[in-house]
């Protein structure tokens, strides 16, 4: 039987394999394997043509024991209301992975923003919101950003929710402009986040980080981001994707003329001859692998074929959990996504404290604080995972399992 891509069904798997090794009850395992409220929404938008469209979005609320839920927002034509549970779910092992005082949520709408003009894409922002005001709010469920959605959009929607409640509130959403109440440091946290759990990977395997090569697939916010500050630690980024192609350069790309170019047109005005079939740049033989688009990159198709040592996962749900096994056995050291991309959702938590207490912090504050939470989660997972004799992922969902499994009981809910 071939192995499932459905991301709802790998997340209820993943759940499996660690409530195993913990040996919870079935019943708890039951309550955690389903969001524990969905909302669908279709609401219409005028478009500039004066024609009216509409379209279909999801908010999915995994669990709340541990606090209000939290979890980006996705714009992208391949949305769909089992993604978007998935989601939520890995963004409550995220949160609990790391400490935070957060259950997991994620939302979604299917629409492509490269083909929207920035009018439509304000409408749509402003009527997802509008749609889903009646469960998010500061203390009941956090938004942000997430694929194809950015600072403005989470400014918009801001700004939407305020105007509904009839007051200033910044704390209903986190990655908004600086000037809205938005933290220095979150543009960047995801992918700062991602090269600390890099960098303390590297060091357990005795590897330096200097000439390292890396390929990375994807150059949005995390890609990009990661990709910039690998190469300020000296890494060589040989090969970078997006979603129209990939380029490579085994002495290294020019990292500025990539997003020089990007930001003009495409990467693979690169150069002709450097362009590469993007699936390629997944097989290189690389020392980390940085797969930072979307689900499924990594399957029984390819795993066998990959080279890299450390697989940094900086997407949510890049690997599936058959391919897992194949990279395990040739043991490829997979950094997990909900530890690997959890410096986003710790830099909008202090986003929300900066917001609640209404008193901000230098850039340098957040990067210390984000930091030490990053540095001491890698640890701690690495050390559940010798003392499990396991891998890095169900290590990290045994952690967070186990934290909400608290939770429920503290509230008498199991
Ligand atoms: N933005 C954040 O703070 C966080 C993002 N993530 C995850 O990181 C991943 C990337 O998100 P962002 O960088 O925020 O999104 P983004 O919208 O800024 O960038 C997405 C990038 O992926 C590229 N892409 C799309 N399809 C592709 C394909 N088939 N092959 C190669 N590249 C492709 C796009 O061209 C774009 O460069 C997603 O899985 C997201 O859920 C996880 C934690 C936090
Ligand atoms: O910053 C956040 O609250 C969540 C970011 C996110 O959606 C994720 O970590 O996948």
């Amino acid at each position: 039987m071939s192995e499932t891509l459905n991301p709802y069904e790998i997340a209820k798997k993943q759940i499996e394999t660690a409530a195993d090794k913990l040996r919870l009850d079935s019943h708890i395992v039951e309550i955690l394997k389903k969001p524990m409220r969905v909302l669908s929404v279709s609401f219409p938008v005028k478009m500039d043509d004066g024609t009216i469209r509409v379209f279909e979005g999801y908010r999915s609320q995994h669990n709340d024991a541990i606090g209000p839920t939290k979890g980006g927002i996705r714009f992208h034509p391949n949305v769909t209301l089992d993604e978007v549970k998935a989601l939520s779910m890995w963004m409550s092992f995220k949160c609990g992975v790391v400490g935070l005082p957060y259950g997991g949520a994620k939302g979604g709408v299917i629409c492509d923003p490269r083909n929207l003009s920035p009018g439509e894409l304000e409408r749509i922002s402003r009527g997802f919101i509008e749609a889903i005001a009646q469960i998010i709010g500061p203390d009941k469920d956090i938004p942000a950003p997430d694929v194809y959605t950015n600072s403005q959009v989470m400014g918009w929607m801001m700004d939407t929710f305020s105007r509904l409640n009839k007051s200033f509130s910044p704390g209903v959403i986190t990655g908004k402009p600086l000037i809205l109440g938005g933290s220095k440091g979150r543009t960047e946290a995801t992918a700062r986040g991602c090269v600390i759990t890099i960098r303390e990977a590297m060091k357990e395997l005795g590897r330096p980080l200097q000439d390292a090569t890396v390929a990375i697939q994807g150059f949005g916010n995390v890609g990009r981001i990661t990709a910039k500050l690998l190469s300020v630690l000296g890494c060589k980024i040989v090969s970078i994707s997006d979603s129209k192609g990939a380029v490579l350069d085994p002495d290294g790309l020019d990292i500025t003329k990539v997003e020089r170019l990007k930001d003009q047109g495409s990467i693979l005005d690169y150069d002709s001859d450097y362009q590469i079939d993007p699936q390629e740049l997944l097989e290189l033989d690389v020392d980390i692998l940085v797969p930072a688009a979307l689900e499924n990159s990594i399957t029984v198709e390819n795993a066998d074929r990959i080279k890299a040592r450390i697989v940094a996962e900086a997407a949510n749900g890049p690997i599936t959990p058959d391919a897992d096994q194949i990279l395990a056995v040739n043991k490829t050291r997979v950094i997990p996504d909900i530890l690997a991309n959890a410096g986003g959702v710790t830099v909008s938590y202090f986003e929300w404290v900066q917001n609640l207490m209404n008193y901000y912090w230098s850039e340098e504050e957040v990067n210390v604080k984000l930091s030490e939470v990053m540095v001491r989660s890698f640890h701690a997972v690495n050390q559940a995972a010798n003392k499990y004799e396991t891998d890095l992922r169900t290590a990290a969902y045994m952690i967070s399992l186990q934290r909400i499994v608290d939770a429920m009981k503290a509230r008498g809910w199991v």
